[in-house]
């Protein structure tokens, strides 16, 4: 059984779903998925809103049960009640992304989404902050899958290097200046 577990691929499969409430969103939004394609997620985006087009939240939430996708992650600005929607209709796990577009610049955003009431949980990461979405949602799939793991080693260790190189050069400048 473990032994079947370990061998377990995300190659080929659609394993995170990515909602977003408007076409405006895309340009961030499409920053989520670049990163867990570099960690070798496949997802897909879906442009849908709580609000606009609730049909089409729910009917894609039940195609994406049907289909096996294991993490969903809701983004949304303004009154972004889009993840916490998500949330209430699925047992998967859901991360929310507030976006930080409108009058506000995301604190609307950030509460509408982190705000849950107990028992409907969102795992809210920053304002803008696609690339933790991204990682949130693969560390949750690491624990089934052993090349995601390794991936996120493997991010981790270049983004610590280049941390160092940069604060080298950060160091270099100031003595030479
Ligand atoms: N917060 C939500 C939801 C929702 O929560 O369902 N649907 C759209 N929106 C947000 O409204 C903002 C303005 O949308 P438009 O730019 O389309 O007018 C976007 O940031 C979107 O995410």
């Amino acid at each position: 059984m473990a032994k079947k577990a370990a061998s377990k691929s995300s190659d080929s499969k659609t394993l995170v779903g990515i909602l977003t409430g408007s076409p405006n969103d895309l340009p961030k939004v499409i920053k989520v998925q670049e990163t867990l394609t570099e960690l070798g997620i496949h997802s897909e985006v879906v442009i849908a809103s709580a609000h606009r087009t609730p049909a089409k939240v729910f009917a894609y939430i039940d195609r994406a049960h049907a289909e096996g996708v294991e993490v969903l992650i809701g983004c949304a600005g303004v009154a972004a009640h889009l993840a916490g929607v998500i949330a209430g209709h699925t047992r998967l796990p859901v991360i929310g992304l507030p976006l930080g577009n409108g009058p506000l610049s995301g604190w609307d955003s950030l509460l509408s989404t982190v705000q849950m009431p107990p028992g409907v949980p969102v795992a809210t990461v920053a304002v803008d902050g696609t690339r933790n979405a991204a990682i949130l949602a693969a560390r949750i799939l690491a624990i089934k899958y052993p090349a995601i793991d390794k991936a996120l080693a493997k991010l981790a260790e270049e983004d610590r290097k280049r941390y160092d190189q940069t604060a080298e050069e950060a160091l270099a400048a100031v003595s030479k200046g």
